[in-house]
């Protein structure tokens, strides 16, 4: 089924252009959203208008003018494209809500263990999405903040923190994975080793992976080794969503804003991705993107568990 849905979701990413969008002043919601379809159906694209208001609750000194840049939308199985209309559209992503999508409530949540190879991990054949991402970019506090509990899975200052394959269990039914961050030149010499192997190890052979949530931090420009580790992962059929991070931080005079950011590493996958994979923005912070990730989850899951 892991390939089915490796198959069955990339291959159902269309484009479809849209005009006349424009944005509430909140971070969670479209206020309109209209498409005007192209004859063909294959490709549907729309308009992306990110504002800085939409991205944070605090700004200091906000740029006078928004942008918008042209996206896929990422439409599940059991949806045409034709169907879809703006009230399908996760708000702050390109992920079209479908029939899989489901209860995605955390009612429970424990911590199962934590592995230091593939091989060790849990055997029990319930799905699982793993988290990965550069280290400090946010994997610990975005477990945290989709459970909300503050401290089940640690965070720290500190970068390399995580150095473990770790397993929580949801709902008694399925399992987040914290992984170790990657591009810490300072870890032991041995821990960077490790990481290598058993990560790889992991990603290849854990036919429960439904998809790896792959963590961007939206405030600091395209990185060579979160593109690189994109790429890595599109090559060997693995699914991903893209998870951008700390979306509430708002670099105004120094550096570009997260929604600049996002943009330019969107475009820089556009050129490995004949199907770009979903993306959806988030703050730890403020809890944006919380509710539309859990959602999208649950559409993966449901399709992966039927
Ligand atoms: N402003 C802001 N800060 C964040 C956000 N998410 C994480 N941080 C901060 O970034 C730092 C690293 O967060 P962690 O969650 O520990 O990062 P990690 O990816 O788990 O790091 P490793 O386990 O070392 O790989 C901490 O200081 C967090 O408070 C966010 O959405 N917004
Ligand atoms: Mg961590």
């Amino acid at each position: 089924m892991a390939t089915l849905l490796r198959n069955g979701v990339m291959s159902l990413t269309f484009q479809i252009h849209t005009r006349s969008l424009s944005l509430i002043n909140t971070h969670t919601h479209f206020s309109s959203l209209s498409f005007s379809k192209t004859t063909a159906p294959f490709f549907l694209s729309f308009r992306h208008p990110l504002s800085h208001s939409t991205l944070a609750s605090k700004t200091t000194n906000p740029p006078s003018s928004s942008f918008s840049f042209e996206t896929q939308l990422f439409i599940p199985p059991g949806i045409e494209p034709q169907e879809v209309n703006e009230s399908m559209v996760l708000p702050g992503s390109n992920i079209v809500i479908g029939p899989y999508a489901g209860d995605s409530k955390i009612k429970d949540v424990e911590f199962v263990k934590s592995s230091s190879r593939a091989k060790d991990c849990p055997k029990d054949h319930r799905p699982e999405f793993a988290i990965l991402g550069r280290s400090n970019v946010g994997k610990s506090s975005l477990i945290n903040s989709l459970v909300r509990k503050k401290e089940l899975a640690l965070t720290s200052k500190k970068p390399g923190k995580t150095q473990l394959i770790n397993h929580f269990l949801v709902n008694k039914s399925w399992y987040l994975v914290d992984l170790p961050g990657y591009g810490f030149a300072k870890a032991p010499e041995a821990a960077k080793t490790d990481w290598t192997s058993f990560t790889k190890g992991y990603f290849l052979n854990r036919d429960t992976l439904v998809a790896v949530l792959l963590l961007i931090d939206a405030s600091v420009p395209p990185q060579k080794i979160d593109l690189d580790c994109a790429n890595w992962l599109g090559r060997n059929n693995i699914p991903i969503t893209f998870v951008f991070t700390k979306c509430d931080k708002m670099k105004v005079a120094k550096g570009k804003r997260p929604d600049e950011n996002m943009r330019d590493f969107q475009e820089l996958i556009r050129q490995n991705y004949k199907q770009h994979p979903p993306w959806i923005m988030t703050s730890s912070v403020t809890g944006l993107g919380r509710d539309e990730l859990l959602l999208h989850m649950s559409q993966l899951r449901n399709y992966w568990d039927q």
